[in-house]
């Protein structure tokens, strides 16, 4: 039987692919590591410790806040403050940027942009659910790190990765050197290699979309969702519809099967629903960096101008050539809608309030 090899055995072993590494990068993958197994932990026994349901209190984005939103924030938090790498923490459930000024982190370089719990409306369900991270390096080199340090376009991103709470956990991240996949093994309460060196395949045959939305789709929307449902046997049409309605536990099917998972704008979110800085980046890097493609439907996501903290964007991203078919369909029948996320970047980047949701 092969060796297993642990999350912390691998990271240090990737260590040498980065020559001035000295190991802040690694404690910090290490920090997210352990929060993730606590919130495993809750996830796991949900229906028997009161961690349903809702907690009483609204976030930034005037959604009613989870108990275990609020549980897994509080865990990534204080793993990120007791680990000493981490300055700044970004999280969708905090409206300001969380500034880490703890003794051990007086010199710590890198700020964490989290969503803490994705997929929140599935939690009560018994539906997978995940977390969502991006970690960039500070620009500002003196003094403490600043708000503009956390508005890096996604590119700027040195990693990025996701933990699924399904059937088994898994933790999945992106250094810029490939994407590779730990499942948990709680017998030894490690994180092992299940998943090395992940590809999507370039074609796919799932469709992911919340199409209760339908008729608030753009044109361009409607007709690929038209296309997908087409009898076609050479394209291997219809192709299958699949929606958890937690981005990871979708995207997760997705990397492994192939498919495209579409979150478009709609006319209750004309700026699209899920967050730029914290769910639509992370899973770009990880998309692109295991062959895919990720755009707003017309401009490459890790391009995106950021505005602000929790600017939202509409998200085509899964194997390429399905996302360049839906492409080419925006192009086609609803090219307004390019040139109005053009202006709304635009006047994003003119405002000046980086914690207003203005796109
Ligand atoms: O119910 P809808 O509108 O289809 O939205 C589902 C989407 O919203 C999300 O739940 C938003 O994320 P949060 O749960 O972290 O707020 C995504 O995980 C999911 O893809
Ligand atoms: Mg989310
Ligand atoms: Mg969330």
């Amino acid at each position: 039987m092969s060796a297993v090899k642990t999350l912390g055995q691998f990271i240090i072993e990737k260590q040498k692919d980065f020559p001035y590494a000295k190991g802040e990068l690694s404690r910090l993958l290490r920090d997210i590591g352990i929060a993730a197994k606590i919130v495993n932990r809750e996830v796991n026994k949900a229906g028997l410790v009161d961690i349903l349901g809702e907690i009483g209190t609204t976030n930034s984005h005037g959604e009613s806040q989870k108990k275990l939103d609020v549980f897994a924030n509080e865990q990534f938090i204080s793993a990120l403050t007791c680990g000493g790498e981490c300055c700044i923490v970004v999280s969708e459930e905090n409206d300001d940027p969380v500034y880490i000024d703890s003794e051990v982190s007086r010199d710590a370089k890198y700020i964490v942009a989290i969503d803490p719990l994705d997929g929140s409306s599935n939690i009560d369900v018994n539906v997978a659910v995940g977390t969502i991270f991006s970690i960039y390096r500070r620009k500002s080199t003196v003094g403490k790190a600043v708000v503009e340090d956390a508005l890096q376009k996604g590119i700027e991103q040195v990693a990025a990765g996701y933990v699924v709470y399904g059937s088994s956990a898994m933790l999945v991240y992106t250094t810029g050197k490939g994407v590779n996949g730990f499942t948990l093994d709680p017998s030894i309460g490690e994180f092992c290699l299940s998943h090395p060196d992940m590809k999507i395949p370039k074609e796919g045959y799932i469709y992911s979309i919340n199409e209760g939305n339908y008729v608030h789709f753009p044109d361009g929307v409607k007709k690929y969702i038209k296309y997908c449902q087409v009898m076609d046997k050479e394209t291997q049409r219809p192709y299958s519809s699949r929606y958890i309605g937690s981005m990871v536990a979708d995207l997760h099917r997705n990397i492994i099967k192939g498919g495209i998972f579409i979150y478009p704008t709609t006319a209750s979110a004309p700026r699209g629903k899920l967050r730029l800085v914290y769910e639509c980046n992370p899973m770009a890097f990880i998309i692109e960096q295991a062959g895919g493609r990720a755009t707003d439907g017309f401009e490459r996501i890790l391009d995106k101008e950021v505005g602000s903290l929790h600017q939202r964007s509409a998200i085509f991203l899964g194997s390429e050539n399905m996302v360049l078919k839906a492409e080419e369909m925006m192009r086609d029948f609803s090219p307004e809608l390019g040139k109005t996320i053009e202006k709304q970047v635009s006047a994003a980047k003119e405002s000046p309030d980086v914690t207003k949701i203005t796109v």
